[in-house]
């Protein structure tokens, strides 16, 4: 007898034995499910390492055999999972409860009041023409880094528009513009939906087309002219060498720079562009470096400063709700192979939407990333593909009553998932009347069915091209199920406008959806294929072209500058609707968080130092 046909008559007969086993504590045992059990054994031999071998290993119960030489696939029984090897949380629920601030309470409000008023009167006078647009742009970028520019919003438009139209509206006025003023007034005016056009830039290039000389003695204007690039949009070509030309230059330049603050300055932005900085994040680190500068307005620190502790007060208040939540759900017992990542939810909430009156949307944002955490790890690593087709069909039927052939732990899944969402769409019912259930059902129906797309091309070994790929992760990376949560939650009421902003915003989705998932693939893609997943779109890209690993990253991360370039566009046509305008800065924001918890490891599934010390900056420890 050969050895291959010795080792299915091996396996065969050890089914057959087990099955013998099975039958006396069960009766009812029968033809079809011995033949099954016997198929089950031999066919891991006959289609190594297909999905059907996968469904037919874990079809079996209690019997094991050595399939070392199969990859991931289990012994015969309880089929072995792969592990995620996430850590556990950092944060225990003892100590999210203790978080008590001392910046609550009447004296506070007054106190903040004050400044207010104060600081006020310094922005703007109502119908005179800003006489040094220099000063007050430099004030307004200063309040927005410090994080106190919402109190101002009425002011600083004014300011802003009356900007526009006496220095930046046509080419004329340009002329006796430095290059600071033009790259401060061309930043702030596009992030408010001006659109001051590129070729203001233009005369900063000599004939040959090199930046003219003169220019690398101002250093605070090329830094400036570095922000001001990457609010380009695609095709502009003036902005795409201003950007490669500054970066080179700031960085050359922090070798020779003696100012500690302006040298901190540069590597702040070098590191991070502002465009693409989380605000409350920016804000943590400008108090800091604003109270160094020389000629700062203590105003406006004390201003800054209070604001800031009031403000984390109200956050550690939604960290606290949502943690009391987590642990009602078990989750974090019960699906323990999955990542606890709470506080880490609550961070992305915190990016989403920082102000005070948007805890609402923060609570919620947290529920949905912290579920579709696990979630996303039952897929990815722990739920067999069987498993994993049951769990979605009963997600789309939403029907409690259809549970009963799921595994335990998917019960446990789906009831926490089925209770949090419907108490959320409850939430929306008592407080705005419109009953959002169906919209809620739907987004998660849609995020499972790729998320199973994933999972059987990950059984299947198919590799996706990366437009294929995109189409699906651009879902998958959860942009339009937390915007389709985010839409019943902004500052807009009117149930017939939101509707509406989602039919009419799918374009914007995608191009967040995609950039979020390109930034997300580029941080956490390497581990995620070292413990076993589908391509994602650093290799989508090397098998599409044949590049090196490094080619590809090069390549995704211009993918990264271009759907930006997109998404600067698209802001700018929704700047006349509240909601659209909301949900465009929340699902930027978003892709902000990723730049920043992907920075310098994978911030949401590693528990890494810098991500704690973020945390315990923002959340746990005043100013
Ligand atoms: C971006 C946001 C808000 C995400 C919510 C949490 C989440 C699923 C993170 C990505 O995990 P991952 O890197 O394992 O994702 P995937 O498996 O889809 O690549
Ligand atoms: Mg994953």
């Amino acid at each position: 007898m050969s050895p291959y046909a010795a080792s299915i008559y091996m396996c065969n007969y050890m089914a057959l034995q087990t099955i013998s086993q099975k039958k006396k504590k069960n009766p009812n045992i029968t033809p079809f499910t011995i033949m099954a059990t016997v198929w089950a054994f031999s066919s891991p031999f006959l289609i190594s390492n297909s999905s059907l071998s996968r469904k037919s290993i874990v079809a079996c119960e209690k019997i094991t055999i050595n399939k070392s030489q199969l990859k991931d696939v289990p012994t015969m029984a309880t089929p072995v999972r792969r592990s995620g090897n996430y850590p556990p949380s950092l944060w225990s629920y003892d100590r999210i409860q203790s978080l008590n601030s001392n910046y609550r309470g009447e004296k506070n409000m007054l106190r903040l009041q004050t400044l207010k008023e104060a600081a006020k009167t310094m922005i703007y006078k109502d119908n005179e023409k800003v006489e040094n647009p220099l000063k007050t742009l430099n004030l307004v970028d200063d309040l927005q880094r410090l994080g106190i520019s919402y109190h101002f919003e009425n002011e600083i438009s004014n300011a802003l528009e009356n900007i526009y139209y006496n220095y930046y509206e046509t080419s004329e006025k340009w002329t006796t513009m430095d290059l600071n003023l033009k790259s401060l007034g061309f930043r702030l005016l596009r992030q408010h939906g001006y659109h001051v056009t590129q070729e203001i830039f233009e005369d900063i290039k000599d004939d040959s087309g090199n930046f003219k000389g003169h220019l690398h003695n101002d250093i605070m204007g090329l830094l400036n002219l570095y922000e001001a690039s990457y609010h380009s949009l695609e095709e502009e070509r003036i902005l795409d060498d201003a950007r490669d030309f500054t970066t080179k230059y700031l960085k050359e330049s922090l070798e020779n720079i003696t100012d500690q603050h302006l040298s901190s300055l540069i590597s702040h932005a070098l590191d991070i562009p502002l465009h693409w900085m989380v605000p409350r994040v920016e804000t943590k680190w400008f108090i800091k470096a604003y109270e160094k500068r020389s000629g700062m307005n203590p105003t406006l620190l004390e201003l800054a400063k209070l604001d800031f502790n009031m403000v984390q007060a109200i956050h550690q208040e939604d960290l606290k709700y949502t943690s009391r939540w987590w642990n009602e759900t078990t989750w974090d017992v019960k699906l323990s192979y999955t990542r606890d990542r709470l506080v880490e939810s609550y961070m992305w909430a915190v990016g989403t939407n920082h102000l005070p009156p948007f805890s609402p949307l923060r609570r919620i944002v947290t529920k949905v990333v912290a579920m579709v955490t696990t979630i996303d790890d039952v897929y990815d690593v722990y739920g067999t593909l069987d498993e994993l087709e049951q769990f979605t069909q009963a997600v789309a039927r939403w029907d409690i009553n259809s549970i009963e052939e799921l595994p335990e732990y998917m019960k446990i899944c789906f009831i926490g998932l089925y209770n949090s969402t419907n108490e959320i769409a409850y939430y929306t019912l008592t407080h705005t009347g419109f009953f959002n259930l169906s919209y809620l059902k739907k987004a998660w129906e849609n995020q499972c069915k790729v998320y199973l797309k994933e999972a059987q091309w990950y059984h299947s070994g198919h590799k996706p091209t990366l437009e294929e790929y995109l189409e699906n992760a651009f879902v998958s990376i959860t942009m339009p199920l937390l915007l389709t949560h985010i839409s019943f939650l902004t500052s807009v009421s009117s149930t017939e406008e939101i509707l509406h902003s989602m039919e009419r915003f799918e374009n914007i989705i995608r191009y967040l959806g995609i950039t979020l998932r390109l930034v997300d693939d580029l941080g956490t893609g390497t581990d995620e294929m070292a413990r076993g997943d589908n391509p994602k779109a650093v290799q989508c890209y090397m098998n599409d072209s044949g590049a090196t690993e490094d080619e590809a990253i090069m390549y995704v991360n211009t993918l990264v500058l271009n759907t930006w370039k997109k998404l600067n566009k698209e802001r700018s046509g929704v700047m006349n609707s509240q909601i659209e305008k909301e949900l465009t800065d929340c699902g930027a924001n978003l892709i902000r968080m990723a730049h920043f918890m992907y920075h310098e490891a994978d911030g949401h599934g590693t528990c890494p130092e810098v991500v704690k010390s973020h945390i315990l900056s923002l959340l746990v420890n005043p100013i």
